[in-house]
């Protein structure tokens, strides 16, 4: 029993309350993973434990070693699971299982809501210790953390609240160290108290855990259910793809499958063991300022930080282990950033998942699409970030073109048309939009390709110059273009359309236009339509100029505008003075709308455009 004499009620953080209520109503139909979270929890415990206890052995002074024990009890109804690990003090109990600290929780309740099974997304987030309210009607947490004299005692019945207690003196002897949680199961959960439903539930998500789990059912002693070795630290040839997967699901906390697993030791001037993998689906928190990477670093079986920075940014969806042999086991968090050691280890594994990623992309382009499909915009980060690898990550890329889907550069350089020396780019929001771009018309018309990059990452590392195989990377929206020496391929082309006078029509253009724009030329983009807006060449290409503008980073400069001398509303400029004004605003604000731009004046416009059509009509 605890004392509730000084038992004190708190409420639970609101998205806390909001993601109960969720679990709570909702039928989930993975209620299995609760055990997988709480196994985790407690693993994490004992990491910490061991990694405290370097610097102050007297935490495990007593000798009993890091260990998770279930405990079904059919008569009470219960099933606990305890830990030896690094336990909670009140202030902790508090934090931890009354909070979320966690940015983005609001919108993966948002998404929650919205799902039908939540398990997917649940794992994707982790809630994990609260997915135990999914089968328990009641938890009671009894915690000492480890070196204290103190137990605390936390319990909750979902809703909106939890009561903290200090233990009673018999709980308290019963916690030694560690937590111990205790759930009450809901009549429906009753199966977890059977010793095979929690064997075959640890066999599939659990396994993997370094700690002994042990099973004390009723009849006879405890006894281990689970292999307790670092798979990482196994031979590959003892391991089954199914191993693999159940590491993957193990240490990233995820549901699906691996698209790519890289097992290997290094040994040399250091040693090491990698085990690596990348997901095949998307995480919420991909994107997310911080950025962070999930590879964790354990020196020789221990864990010792969660984001070491072991892998560049750009590769932070990748899960999985690095356990050094040589790093002393004594290096604070604070001293991983500068170490020589880790800095050697994070290039030559950087280097080693970069040519794994090739290799699938030769040999299996059916799995790369996925990962590329769920990633590409983060390693295209990459491009703008890495210098030393870009070229490498460059041949990675794969893209949607004029051409098709998933190309590589390598495809592109290969088809190259005649006397084609450049890799053309468009940059834009959509894939549609970006097709039907009149910047567009005279490369389709000699069956050019080009790539279309709708990411926002596109923007930025196409701002710097890059080549592909000696070929440079040109965008059909910034500087001039010459298609002059590749022949055309579509006849429609109007070659024999009589042209406009170009020095008195552009005269006239430029007049009506002024300050709008920085120059006005003969357009070599345009075969159908009659105009379009381009940077300088020395300009930012127009699409990164409006992801700056948006984000208040940078002026817009005065674009270009191109016009197609051949096109019949051109030609009418010259020979209508009067109408010279309105006509040449027209073409200007035609190719903001073409770029997914606004006319300056909405208004202005229409009315510009109603009286030409009446005009048109003769009325
Ligand atoms: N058995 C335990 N021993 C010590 N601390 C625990 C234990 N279980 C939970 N905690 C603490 O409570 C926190 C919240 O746990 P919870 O499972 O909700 O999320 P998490 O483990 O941080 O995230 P994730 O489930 O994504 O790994 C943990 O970070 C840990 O600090």
């Amino acid at each position: 029993m605890t004392t509730t004499a000084a038992a004190e009620s708190q409420p639970f953080q609101a998205e806390v309350a909001e993601l109960l209520d969720l679990m709570v109503h909702s039928v989930y139909s993975e209620t299995d993973i609760f055990l997988r979270e709480l196994i985790s929890n407690a693993s994490d415990a004992c990491d910490k434990l061991r990694y405290e206890a370097i610097a102050h052995p007297e935490l495990i002074a007593d000798g009993a070693p890091p260990a998770i024990r279930i405990a079904p009890d059919k008569a009470a109804n219960t099933l606990t699971v305890a830990d030896t690990g690094i336990g909670m003090d009140r202030q902790e109990l508090i934090d931890n299982l009354g909070t979320i600290a966690r940015s983005g929780t609001k919108s993966f309740l948002a998404k929650l809501t919205e799902a039908k099974d939540g398990a997917n997304l649940i794992g994707q987030f982790g809630v994990g210790f609260y997915a135990a309210f999914m089968v328990a009607e009641k938890i009671v947490v009894t915690s000492r953390r480890a070196g204290s004299d103190e137990v605390w005692v936390w319990t909750s019945a979902g809703g909106s609240g939890f009561e903290i207690a200090p233990a009673s003196e018999e709980d308290a002897r019963r916690v030694a160290r560690g937590t111990e949680i205790v759930l009450h199961l809901k009549p429906d959960a009753a199966k977890y108290l059977e010793a095979y439903e929690i064997e075959r539930i640890v066999r599939e998500y659990s396994d993997n855990i370094q700690f002994p789990i042990l099973l004390a059912a009723a009849e006879g002693e405890p006894r281990q259910i689970n292999l307790a070795s670092a798979l990482w630290q196994r031979s590959k040839s003892e391991l089954k793809p199914e191993d693999y997967a159940q590491a993957y699901k193990q240490i990233a906390g995820a549901f699906d499958e691996p698209a790519m697993t890289l097992h290997y030791r290094a040994e040399g001037r250091q040693s090491y063991a990698v085990l690596l993998f990348a997901p095949s689906q998307k995480a919420f928190d991909l994107f997310q300022v911080e950025r962070k990477g999930k590879v964790k670093l354990y020196v020789r079986r221990v864990f010792i930080a969660d984001d070491a920075e072991l892998l560049p940014a750009y590769l932070r969806f990748i899960r999985g282990v690095i356990d050094s042999e040589d790093l002393p086991l004594n290096i604070s968090r604070e001293m991983l950033q500068n170490n020589p050691q880790l800095a050697q280890i994070r290039k030559a594994v950087t280097g080693r998942v970069i040519g794994e990623l090739e290799t699938i992309g030769e040999k299996e382009p059916e799995t790369f699409a996925k990962i590329w499909d769920a990633f590409g915009p983060v390693i295209k980060e990459g491009l703008w970030e890495d210098f030393e690898r870009r070229e490498k990550l460059l041949a990675l890329s794969r893209f949607t073109t004029t051409s098709g889907e998933n190309r590589s550069l390598k495809q592109y350089v290969d088809d190259l048309k005649p006397n084609q020396t450049e890799i053309y780019y468009l940059v834009g929001d959509s894939i549609e939009r970006l097709k039907s771009n009149p910047k567009l018309e005279s490369a389709r018309a000699r069956g050019i390709e080009v790539l279309l990059l709708t990411d926002p990452v596109d923007a930025f590392w196409t701002s710097a110059p890059l080549d592909f195989g000696g070929k440079p990377l040109k965008s059909l929206s910034q500087g001039d273009v010459d298609f002059g020496l590749i022949p055309l391929t579509d006849t429609d082309e109007k070659k024999d359309e009589p042209e406009a006078d170009a020095a008195t029509t552009i005269a006239l253009i430029k007049d009506a236009l002024g300050e709008r724009v920085s120059d006005v030329r003969a357009s070599q983009r345009l075969t159908a339509s009659a105009s379009c807006l381009v940077a300088g060449g020395d300009a930012r290409d127009r699409a990164l100029e409006r992801l700056l503008a948006q984000q208040n980073r940078g002026a817009v400069t005065k674009p270009i505008l191109e016009v197609n001398l051949r096109h019949p509303l051109v030609a009418a400029l010259a020979g209508d003075t009067a109408q010279a004004k309105d006509l040449s605003l027209l073409l200007f604000e035609q190719a903001q709308i073409l770029d997914g731009e606004m006319p300056d004046d909405p208004a202005a416009f229409a009315s510009r455009l109603n009286q030409l059509v009446l005009r048109g009509m003769g009325k």
